[in-house]
């Protein structure tokens, strides 16, 4: 795409470098080291850095061009600048254009809200798969195209960059992929790194307190994640969600766009669940939908998967897949790595669950739906993040913890440069301030498995909570590799009495 032509679809005029004529752009980063010959540089203010003072590295790396908010007093351009007013809208649109708008290519379905996006998201590409279309991913897990292979993009985000994003969509469409699911965090609807893509269905599972380090106020999240469901054609949303709820279908019916609702609960709604049960390594339910009604089974435990499973259902769905291929589609889910994850266990060890959930209401949800199949006493393990991560939700994971479970093994996670005993002493605040006495705080997270699978009874189960499947742990500014999976394995060895030194 030539220079001028882009600066066109940014509406804005090319402030040429000391090189005469136009120039041939082939792609845009916001990264220098990311630069190929004959791409765009997109230079950012951020937190840290300006990115203007990177544009040398950028040049060096082959930029034939730079787009920011403006150069920095007496600093000058080597190569053509491109002054735009917002520069993250720019860089959105930078990358559409120069990927070919591959999202107008594909059936979009887009997933938000606090929790179950990625279990939702892995469910609904599965559901996609088994009905035949050949379909892709954008995860935090990572993304996928149609081949199935689990591929990592550049940076470790939910959603990363729109350079990313559009990269992964235009390979999607190369790939002769017909769908996408496209999980969107709230940071990359504020941060418009979804800003190109066209969205045909929104998925909304619910919201909940977190992330207000950065988007401040509950209404700010709130306004955030509901942009997905306004630029969407149709949307999927959960009436079990209140207070949102109403505020959502109004904004979710405008433009003439639909909406459909779900219920895990037994609210009225145009999908519903009834006749839940949980058995120990699946739940079964009677699914009510606009087509019809049908037995479902899901081989996952967990109750809020059933509100997960409605959601990717719904929105599938919405696509034109039937409710028989969706049931069928269902019963083959083999889960998500780290999300209820059972550890495999002998007679005589307790069940071993791993489970990423980290807030106060998924801890919550955990506790109670693990509680529903476990004959003997619940134990839990848990930390909470420190570092930029909310301090406040330290003495609520403590006070939940302790009051939903029988033993609480209090640990870390992830405490980055905040002093571990600091973050514990917030975790047994909110345990004491609710009356209870049930927990003890093992500051190595290996000693902290170790001792509660050792202790826990048969019969017993052991839920390892807040890290799920994240391959490292954060220890002041030490980033370690870790496997809470592996963990817990080496702890029930352990227990058996084997060698796991
Ligand atoms: C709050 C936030 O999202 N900040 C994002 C912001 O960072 P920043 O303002 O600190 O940027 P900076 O490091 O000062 O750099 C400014 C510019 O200089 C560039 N630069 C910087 C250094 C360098 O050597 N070379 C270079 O080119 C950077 O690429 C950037 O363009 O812009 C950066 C560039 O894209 C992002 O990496 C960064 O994400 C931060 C690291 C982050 O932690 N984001 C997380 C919280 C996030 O996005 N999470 C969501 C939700 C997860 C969930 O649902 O749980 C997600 O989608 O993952
Ligand atoms: N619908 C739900 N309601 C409440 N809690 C849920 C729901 N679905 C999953 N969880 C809990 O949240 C944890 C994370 O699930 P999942 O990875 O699907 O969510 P997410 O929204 O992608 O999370 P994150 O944004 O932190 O990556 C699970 O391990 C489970 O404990």
């Amino acid at each position: 795409m030539q220079l001028s032509d882009l600066a066109a679809t940014l509406g804005v005029r090319v402030v040429p470098g000391p090189e005469a004529g136009d120039v041939d752009v082939t792609g845009v980063s916001h990264q220098a080291d990311w630069i190929r010959p004959g791409d765009a540089f997109v230079a950012i203010r951020g937190a840290r850095f300006d990115g203007h003072t990177f544009i040398d590295r950028a040049v060096r790396g082959g930029a034939v061009a730079v787009i920011g908010e403006g150069l920095p007093d007496g600093a000058t351009c080597p190569v053509p600048y491109l002054r735009v007013e917002a520069v993250r809208p720019a860089l959105a649109d930078a990358a559409t254009a120069l990927a070919g708008r591959p999202s107008d290519a594909l059936r979009v379905i887009g997933v938000t809200g606090t929790d179950g996006k990625t279990t939702t998201s892995c469910l609904a590409l599965h559901l996609l798969r088994e009905a035949g279309r050949a379909s892709g991913l954008l995860s935090t897990i990572g993304y996928q195209l149609p081949d199935g292979v689990l591929r990592q993009p550049p940076s470790h985000f939910t959603t990363p960059e729109a350079p990313q994003v559009q990269q992964i969509l235009r390979d999607l469409v190369e790939a002769g992929a017909s769908d996408a699911v496209v999980e969107s965090s709230s940071h990359a609807l504020a941060l418009d790194r979804v800003r190109g893509v066209d969205y045909d269905v929104a998925v909304w599972t619910n919201l909940t307190g977190e992330h207000l380090d950065f988007h401040g106020t509950m209404e700010q999240y709130f306004a955030d994640k509901a942009r997905l469901v306004q630029r969407a054609r149709h949307s999927v949303l959960n009436v079990d969600d209140r207070p949102w709820v109403e505020q959502l279908l109004p904004m979710a019916t405008a433009d003439g766009h639909g909406a459909t609702t779900y219920s895990a609960e037994g609210s009225a709604a145009d999908w519903r669940a009834t006749d839940v049960v949980e058995g120990a390594e699946a739940i079964t339910f009677t699914v009510h939908a606009p087509q019809g009604e049908a037995p479902a089974r899901l081989p996952m435990i967990g109750r809020f998967n059933v509100a997960n499973a409605l959601a990717a259902m719904a929105g599938v769905a919405a696509t034109g897949v039937p409710l028989d291929e969706l049931v069928a589609g269902l019963a083959t889910f083999a889960g998500v790595a780290g999300r209820m994850e059972m550890v495999e266990h002998t007679d005589g060890d307790p069940r071993v669950i791993v489970d990423f959930a980290h807030t106060p209401p998924s801890l919550e949800k955990a506790l109670e739906t693990v509680r529903v199949t476990t004959r003997g006493r619940l134990w839990v393990v848990l930390g909470s993040a420190g570092g930029p991560r909310d301090p406040s939700k330290r003495a609520p994971l403590g006070r939940v913890a302790t009051q939903l479970a029988d033993h609480v093994v209090l640990t870390e996670e992830d405490h980055r440069t905040t002093p571990l005993q600091e973050i514990l002493e917030e975790m047994e605040r909110g345990a004491r301030e609710a009356g209870r006495e049930n927990y003890v705080s093992i500051g190595d997270r290996t000693e902290a498995i170790r001792y509660a699978v050792r202790e826990a009874a048969p019969d017993d189960t052991v839920l390892l909570a807040g890290k799920g499947p994240e391959e490292t742990m954060e220890r002041g500014t030490e980033l370690v590799p870790w496997d809470e999976v592996g963990e817990a394995r080496r702890a029930l060895a352990a227990r058996r009495g084997e060698d796991v030194s």
